[in-house]
């Protein structure tokens, strides 16, 4: 009898939920980044506007469902929104028995319901990431019911009655890739670059808010610096004229900056939003930042996820609403004469970071995917 050859081990099969805006996709690029690094099988399971997004996850097998808010859109919004989830969860539960994964991961936000829902009523492993440090809704509704609910923030808040697993921010292979980047502060009359960045989707206030302060600093400082400013697009002609007579050394406009990984790490200084990817951006990259939370933001979580690096030291935390272009101009001007102390802030903001939050992640989707014979 020939000696019988020992079986390959399967690769685990992953399937990832994650739609909507970057907010929720780039972090699970991150951890579908790490997940093939470690040959697992994966499938995403994503919304209408999940499927545009490109890089890895665009290459990966994808299958779309329904996916619907049920929050604050008015009486017929809120019905369509419930109606359509509950299409997506007929779905997910057909789309699951087919693919039969072993884990299935989400990242908040109303298209990875329906697949978690599913496959917690199937009693499949699942796993759910949360970025911010209040958790959305989503997540607070799924969390007493799934394996293992991972969090990014060290300082976040948990849903009541569960133990986290901290992780952190899982950040794109292009921004690891420039960690080792020193920062290099602008000496008093060096060129300086300042970039502005309202997360994926742009900050309106900001195309008004800083050409008005920059336009307050003396002609010497102006002349040295070197604007990247992140606008909506419907306000890019707008902000184009407002910097275009301040005497800069240079400027780059757009809506959405590709690169913006190289462009982080050249900053000597961030203006941004404090979304929970550019907080974890900063911080893996080590680069100071005032910190202008969006005000609307759901529960306020941007101001909780900008407060660790303000008390890490890691960047300057400037809420929006007493925030005039005045206020901002004197900051932007004191900061820019202290390059010791821009110095500091990077050293401070490296220190928060977590630069292999995606393979903690993917550590942890795979154990808890050797627990499906436990499950079932
Ligand atoms: C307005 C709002 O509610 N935003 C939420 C949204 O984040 P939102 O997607 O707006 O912001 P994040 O900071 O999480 O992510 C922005 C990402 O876009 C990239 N980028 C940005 C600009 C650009 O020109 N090019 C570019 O590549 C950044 O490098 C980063 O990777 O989901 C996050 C995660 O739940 C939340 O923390 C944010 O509060």
């Amino acid at each position: 009898m020939s000696p019988s050859l020992p079986l390959a081990p399967r690769a685990p099969h992953v399937v990832l939920a994650a739609g909507g805006t970057g907010g929720h996709m780039f972090p699970a690029e991150a951890l579908a980044d790490a997940l093939l690094g470690r040959g697992a099988r994966l499938t995403l399971v994503t919304d209408r506007r999940g499927e545009a997004f490109g890089g890895t996850l665009g290459r990966l097998e994808t299958r779309r469902i329904l996916a619907g808010g049920i929050a604050g859109r008015g009486l017929v919004g809120r019905a369509r929104g419930a109606v359509e989830l509950g299409l997506g969860l007929i779905q997910a539960l057909g789309l699951l028995r087919r693919l039969d994964p072993d884990v299935v991961v989400g990242f908040g936000g109303y298209a990875s319901l329906p697949p978690l829902l599913a496959a917690i009523r199937q009693k499949r492993p699942t796993v759910v990431h949360e970025q911010n440090a209040l958790p959305g809704r989503a997540n607070r509704m799924l969390a007493p019911r799934v394996s293992r609910f991972a969090v990014a923030f060290a300082h976040g808040q948990a849903p009541a009655g569960i133990t986290p697993v901290w992780t952190g921010m899982p950040v794109r292979p292009a921004v690891l890739a420039l960690r080792d980047e020193p920062y290099q502060p602008a000496g008093a009359d060096e060129p300086f670059r300042l970039l502005v960045t309202g997360g994926s989707q742009g900050a309106r206030v900001f195309s008004t808010l800083l050409p008005e302060a920059i336009a307050l600093l003396p002609d010497s400082q102006r002349q040295r610096l070197h604007l990247t400013l992140q606008s909506r697009p419907e306000d890019l002609e707008a902000a184009q004229a407002r910097v275009q007579d301040l005497g800069l050394a240079g400027v780059e406009l757009s809506s959405f900056f590709t690169d913006l990984p190289r462009r982080l790490a050249q900053a000597h200084l961030v203006v941004c939003r404090s979304g929970a990817s550019t907080m974890g951006e900063l911080a893996v990259l080590g680069r100071p930042a005032v910190l202008i939370p969006y005000p609307h933001a759901i529960d306020d979580h941007q101001t909780a996820n900008a407060r660790g690096m303000d008390e890490a030291g890691g960047g300057w935390l400037m809420p929006q609403g007493p925030l005039t272009p005045q206020a901002l101009a004197e900051r932007l001007e004191a900061l820019m004469n202290a390059p010791e102390a821009l110095a500091r802030a990077a050293r401070c903001a490296r220190a928060v970071g977590v630069p292999d939050a995606a393979a903690r992640l993917a550590d942890l989707v795979l154990a808890t995917a050797r627990t499906r014979e436990i499950h079932s």
